[in-house]
């Protein structure tokens, strides 16, 4: 098989949720997976996987940089080309750090880039939030910063939200994986209307909160009620990282995405101290973790 053409495409983590925004807001994170498609004449897939955790990636036509490859072409009505896909895996795989976003992503931009750029970005974007079936993780996996989505009359309506540059994410990444999937299940199907108006009036908080940097509102706002108390059982030593997150400075600690990763936020004078507490926290329970700050990404995907 002969080679038509190649593309390579960098994508960023995500963290979505951000405590009260449960399936609404996320913000890209300076960690990324790469990926090349070669497209070939003839038939048949190829895929090689390098990186982190590699061995746990399909290889065959279920892997999800595939299916969003090829429904990328059923859209536009096409046959997808045979293609080899070489990926470098830097996103752990189900650990609430949008790892499939970044497939999704990934392949739909890599398709779109091989077929010619037919997409406008916007309808990769729709295209992405309807196979992740949320918007948190895929629209800042796309274009990048932190986001907000929400429905209108025609589509969606997706804003920034100005993220001040002294407040700084710190992932606590455990070694036990936990899909979204399963995480969805433990969810009531319906709420109170006092939880929905916690939530509504924390959300709003967390956004002035993250604009401003006011300490008394980011320490108020990273407050839930419609997932986080039915996943904190899943995720061992909760209680344990978040109050030494808390001990050591940070304003206040959420689940990344649908877990296990934790998110403290924090300032620059308490990230080291944040970073150690909650490693030895979690380590005191028997879990290992990698714990890291990381900066937010405002690039997106990025065709390299
Ligand atoms: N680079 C990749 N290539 C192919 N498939 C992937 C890749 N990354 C993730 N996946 C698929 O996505 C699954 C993980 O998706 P899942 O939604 O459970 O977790 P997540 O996206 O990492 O977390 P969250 O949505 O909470 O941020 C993996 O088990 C794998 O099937
Ligand atoms: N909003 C999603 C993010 C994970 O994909 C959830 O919490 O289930």
């Amino acid at each position: 098989m002969s080679v038509i053409s190649t593309v390579t495409v960098r994508v960023p983590a995500t963290t979505a949720n951000l405590g009260p925004g449960f399936d609404c807001i996320g913000a890209a994170l300076g960690l990324y997976n790469e990926v090349k498609f070669t497209s070939l004449d003839g038939e048949g897939l190829i895929i090689q996987v390098a990186g982190v955790e590699a061995e746990k990636v399909q290889t065959d036509e279920t892997n999800l940089l595939y299916q969003a490859f090829a429904k990328f072409y059923r859209y536009i009505e096409k046959t997808p080309p045979a293609v080899k896909i070489e990926i470098e895996l830097g996103v752990p795989l189900a650990r609430g750090l949008g790892s499939s976003a970044t497939a999704i992503v990934g392949g739909l931009v890599a398709a779109n880039q091989l077929a010619g750029s037919p997409l406008s970005t916007l309808q990769v974007m729709e295209l992405a939030i309807a196979m992740e079936g949320h918007p948190d993780n895929v629209v800042p996996a796309l274009i990048g910063g932190c986001r907000l989505a929400a429905t209108s009359a025609t589509g969606w309506e997706i804003c920034d939200v100005p993220w001040h540059e002294h407040i700084i994410p710190v992932v606590a990444i455990p070694d036990f994986e936990l899909s979204t999937s399963q995480a969805r299940q433990v969810l009531p199907t319906e709420y109170s209307r006092a939880d929905a108006i916690f939530n509504a009036a924390h959300l709003g908080l967390l956004l002035r909160g993250l604009a401003t940097g006011k300490a008394e509102w980011l320490q108020a706002a990273l407050q839930d009620k419609l997932h986080q108390p039915y996943r904190q059982a899943l995720i061992p030593g909760y209680a344990a990282v978040e109050a030494a997150a808390v001990d050591a400075g940070a304003y206040g600690m959420v689940i990344s995405g649908a877990g296990p990763t934790l998110l403290a936020l924090t300032d620059a004078d308490h990230t080291q101290a944040v970073t150690a507490a909650m490693a030895n926290a979690w380590k005191q329970q028997g879990i290992i973790s990698i714990v890291r700050s990381l900066p937010i990404d405002m690039q997106g995907a990025v065709v390299l």
